[in-house]
């Protein structure tokens, strides 16, 4: 992911911060078991009205299971979950105000663009005139009212994308609980549907809670992301939390590219640390504060994009600089991966941004060279 930018900026919206913010929708000590396996343990979370929430994790680790108990699909064994204070143990989905929206879209291939969004509402019984004027304000929603009379498969993957969120979006539910909603677009169409799926939910003012093990979508789309490990909860933060201030090996690795030194903390005071990292990474000071202990272990945690390389010694290298051969680069076109092999072995990666269009490669393989960074560049964690 290297140095790109961290989601589109958002609104000022913070619930999670005030304590007097009610909880939309709330997993209370939540725990489903599928026989003897565990896929969500333990759980508790709280997720604000109007949020757009991401849960991220790798496969298996309980993220659509967590959706399908809000959706319904699902009970919980043990705990509880809520909705606008409401308990939905033995709430039909039906009766629920959610609708999850599948990565393969469920369209009818037989029944047209306008019919397969009227669809919900003839269930419910909605009167002609209104699922008229209703179809017609999705359709102008996902800007498909072109489209209106063909069918799925007159469509390109984004336009059927777009016809099933006008379809889970007509009967207004509450909450719109997307699985993994653009797997099936391309890279580009699917950043661009990203963005608009983030319009879409600020000018409908609905939450949404979407499930991708996609961690830069997660971070373009959501205002905050859970991330998951075997059916718990690792971090829930912001996209720029997660990625500067992981609070884990496991968060920090997972999103992101990361830099990991293990080494002792000499010295742990209020604001400031030390690390030894023995021969491969020196000494290591942050700023930051934390309940260590001097003689602990610690790992010290740096993105690529942090890290300074040069060809020449800094003029004052006792912290926070390391030496070693470059060993590979990787040319990625807006970067390139410089892969440093320090004395003990160990290889860390910078990232240097191509600013200039010169092939020239001012640093080389073989090249020997000094990583530097400031204090407050990478964190130390202990777990
Ligand atoms: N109906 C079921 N019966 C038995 N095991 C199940 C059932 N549904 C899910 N599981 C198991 O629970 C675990 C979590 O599944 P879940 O679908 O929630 O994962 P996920 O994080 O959404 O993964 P992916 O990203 O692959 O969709 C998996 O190990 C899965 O095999």
């Amino acid at each position: 992911m290297a140095a790109k930018a961290v989601g589109p900026v958002k609104r000022s919206f913070a619930p999670w911060r005030d304590p007097a913010s009610a909880p939309f929708i709330e997993f209370r000590n939540v725990t489903k078991r599928f026989g003897d396996f565990v896929a969500v343990d333990d759980l508790t979370l709280t997720i604000y009205e109007r949020e757009f929430f991401a849960l991220l994790g790798p496969s298996g680790c309980g993220k659509t299971t967590l959706m399908r108990m809000v959706a319904g699909f699902d009970e919980p064994t043990v705990g509880e979950v809520l909705l606008d204070g409401q308990n939905l143990a033995g709430v039909p989905p039906y009766r629920r105000p959610t609708n999850m929206m599948f990565q393969s879209y469920a369209l009818f291939p037989h029944m047209t663009v306008e019919a397969n969004i009227a669809f919900g509402l003839k269930q419910d019984r909605m009167p002609k005139a209104d699922i008229a004027t209703r179809v017609e304000e999705m359709l102008a929603l996902v800007k498909l009212t072109p489209f209106a009379k063909r069918k799925p498969h007159q469509l390109s993957g984004g336009q059927k994308q777009r016809v099933a969120l006008a379809r889970s979006l007509a009967r207004k539910p509450k909450v719109l609980l997307l699985d993994e909603p653009l797997g099936a677009l391309d890279k580009k169409l699917r950043e661009d549907t990203q963005f608009e799926l983030v319009d879409l939910q600020q000018k409908l003012g609905l939450t949404f809670l979407i499930v991708t093990h996609d961690q830069e979508e997660a971070m373009t789309v959501a205002d905050r992301v859970a991330v998951m490990d075997q059916g718990r909860i690792i971090q829930v933060a912001t996209p720029a939390e997660v990625y500067e201030q992981p609070n884990s090996r496991y968060v920090a690795d997972f999103i992101g590219d990361i830099n990991l030194l293990e080494g002792r903390i000499t010295v742990c005071n209020d604001g400031f640390i030390r690390l030894d990292c023995g021969v491969g990474g020196g000494t290591v000071e942050v700023d930051q504060t934390m309940d260590a202990t001097p003689g602990e272990n610690g790992w010290f945690a740096i993105r690529p994009e942090k890290m300074t390389l040069s060809l020449d010694p800094p003029e004052n290298p006792t912290v926070n600089c390391i030496a070693g051969d470059v060993w590979d680069i990787g040319y990625l076109g807006d970067v390139s991966i410089y892969h440093v092999r320090l004395a003990g072995g160990a290889t860390v990666k910078a990232t240097v941004t191509n600013r200039t269009r010169l092939v020239e490669r001012p640093i080389s393989w073989d090249d020997k060279v000094w990583l530097t960074w400031p204090r407050d560049a990478g964190i130390v964690l202990t777990r």
